[in-house]
């Protein structure tokens, strides 16, 4: 696409310089006319009259031109003052010698509009094609009646025109838009793109948004001339007014380009179709001279036998047909000798897995018949650590004498820790036992022993371990071991929680203690009045005063030196809780039948 930029009124002395020119050159006959596109509106009415001008003078004739009109309104009489027919007599036709059967602009009028457009494209056809067309453009950018959302592949066709056309072309109709027409027939396009070389004028602040659209913007049907891009010989000739929304440098681009043209000696000249191919010829004939490197002759002709299947076979195969199933012995895919390594004698795991989990057993296990238990009121801890210590934990409180906190460490690996002739029960009589539990791959083992300063002999592993099923003898919740399971982590990683963890339970547990969570529950759940004789029977059974709650962490053994000979205390997190639960219910049973029996004797009162 080409733009010229020029001043005011001379658009239209270029574009009438341009038109003389391609008429005279084309050299039009009786039998070669040269078929004009010609447009309506104010736009090229100084074009129409510089030609006529020039006509008039002699310089141009339009004997042999047959001229084609872009467009005409439906459903207004030709003698219309507005018709694009009495336009384009009243302009230009009436005052040029041109063959009036030479004119063809579309009638309205028709009784069969669709059959006037396909006629319409037929007789351009049969004139050779337009030459040359001249258009102007709306402010919203179409060409013709090419509105916003034509197709760019359009041909003649019957439009509905848009509001904005109808707003601007009301101005021809005294400003009332319901004489407007609503509809025309009006060319494509693509009639427009099928015409050798396309000139438009377009002038006017009004037209510099779709001047802006259609030459900087993409190609798009909301800017139907925006079509002309794809067009080889597209000119259009704009005033100052209409680059208003151009960039400047697109401006000074254009105007740049044209004045290199015109000194280099090229203008806007445009060759005409017979010359262009006679051109061809010319070149072809050199081309296809023997002695042309590209002659025919020097075109190698495909080798006789050499045939190939046109279509070929589809048989259908999958991917791994083609992939070769081993690579060659020895060598990988790229080649590559490869060697097979021995399998690490180191496994990435121990073989047995420890994991680290604080086993609590309810009272029910610890006292409740179980053959491993501390005491009748024993609670028990095993807190299992990855590098393989076990830490045992076991308190009472059954008696002043068993509230203390018996902790030890053992090594998986020192088994002389354990009791040698372990019956797995540390015996009621020993109210201090420590159980310890071994989790052995996945848990499908599990190996647990006893232990305590009494009965800690030396011995071997075989006589203080006893190998047991996934069902082990503690009945470890499916919870329990669900919750084991997932507690598989690096050794690193579980030993430094481990110890993180064990940290802070000791603090829990040390707050838990001191806030008196555990008797809290005999505040609020009894509600009866301690000094009733009721009460007696309520703290015997359910051990939740302060006397009775376990000892503080400094009252803990925290050496090697207490008892058992263990590894510094830890402390459990969740102790006070579970003493709580455990001592809670049978509290608040015995609470409640205090209750009901003080109620039921103060009832009896009189
Ligand atoms: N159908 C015509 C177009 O062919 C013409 O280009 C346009 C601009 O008219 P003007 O030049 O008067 O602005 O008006 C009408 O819509």
């Amino acid at each position: 696409m080409f733009a010229e930029v020029v001043k005011g009124d001379s658009s239209f002395g270029k574009t009438n310089t341009l038109l003389q020119e391609r008429i005279k050159s084309f050299a039009p006959s009786p039998g070669k006319p040269f078929v004009l596109g010609l447009p309506t509106g104010s736009s090229p009415e100084g074009v129409y009259k510089n030609l006529v001008a020039a006509h008039k003078k002699g310089e141009i004739s339009f004997k042999n031109v047959v001229t084609f009109n872009m467009d005409e309104y439906v459903g207004i009489p030709r003698e219309h003052p507005e018709s694009y027919h009495s336009f384009m007599y009243k302009n230009f036709f009436s005052h040029v010698d041109v063959d009036p059967a030479n004119i063809n602009i579309l009638n309205g009028n028709a009784e069969d509009l669709e059959e006037e457009c396909i006629a319409y494209e037929e007789k351009i056809k049969r004139a050779g094609g337009i030459e040359l067309f001249l258009g102007g453009i709306g402010p919203d950018g179409h060409i013709a009646f090419n509105e916003p959302g034509s197709s760019l592949r359009s041909r003649t066709r019957v439009k509905t025109l848009a509001y904005d056309t109808i707003i601007a072309n009301s101005r021809f109709f005294g400003n009332d838009l319901n004489k407007v027409p609503k509809m025309a027939l009006t060319v494509g396009v693509q009639t427009v793109m099928d015409a050798r070389e396309v000139v438009v004028i377009i002038t006017g602040p009004h037209k510099a948004l779709a001047l802006q659209k259609c030459i900087e913007g993409g190609v798009n049907h909301m800017w139907t001339l925006s079509s002309l891009q794809w067009h080889p010989h597209a000119m259009i000739v704009v005033d100052e007014d209409a680059t208003l929304e151009l960039q400047v440098k697109t401006v000074k681009y254009f105007k740049s380009i044209e004045q290199v043209a015109t000194s280099e000696g090229f203008g806007q000249a445009l060759a005409s179709e017979e010359f262009v191919l006679r051109k061809r010829d010319s070149v072809l004939e050199k081309l296809d001279s023997p002695k042309s490197p590209t002659a025919k002759t020097f075109l190698a002709p495909p080798k006789p036998g050499l045939t190939r299947q046109i279509t070929p076979d589809l048989i259908p195969d999958s991917m791994h047909e083609r992939v070769e199933e081993q690579p060659a012995k020895g060598l990988g895919l790229d080649g590559l000798e490869t060697k097979e390594l021995p399998l690490s004698t180191t496994p990435l795991f121990p073989a047995v897995h420890m994991h680290k989990r604080d086993y609590w057993y309810d009272c029910g296990y610890c006292c409740g018949g179980s053959s491993i238990y501390c005491n009748n009121y024993g609670f028990c801890q095993v807190t299992i650590l990855p590098d393989g210590d076990a830490y045992g934990y076991c308190s009472t409180v059954g008696s002043a004498a068993d509230q203390e906190v018996y902790t030890t460490a053992i090594d998986y690996t020192d088994w002389s820790d354990s009791c040698a002739s372990s019956t797995l029960c540390c015996g009621s009589d020993n109210p201090y036992g420590i159980e310890y539990i071994f989790l052995q791959g996945g848990l499908s083992t599990i190996m647990y022993g006893c232990d305590s300063a009494a009965y800690t002999t030396t011995g071997t592993p075989a006589a203080g371990l006893v190998t047991g099923t996934t069902t082990p003898p503690l009945s470890l919740s499916d919870t329990a071991v669900d919750a084991a399971s997932s507690t598989l982590t690096s050794p690193q990683e579980s030993l430094s929680a481990s110890h993180t963890s064990l940290e802070s339970s000791a603090e829990t547990t040390q707050s838990a203690l001191t806030s008196g969570v555990v008797t809290s529950a005999s505040n609020s759940t009894i509600g009866v009045d301690g000094t009733s004789s009721d009460q007696t029977a309520a703290s015997a059974t359910s051990r939740t005063d302060t006397s009775n709650a376990l000892p503080s962490t400094s009252q803990a053994p925290t050496s090697a030196s207490s008892k058992g000979g263990g590894r510094p205390y830890q402390k459990a997190s969740n102790l006070a809780t579970i003493i709580g639960t455990c001592v809670g219910v049978p509290v608040g049973v015995a609470a409640l039948v205090a209750g009901i029996v003080i109620g039921i004797k103060q009832l009896r009162k009189p």
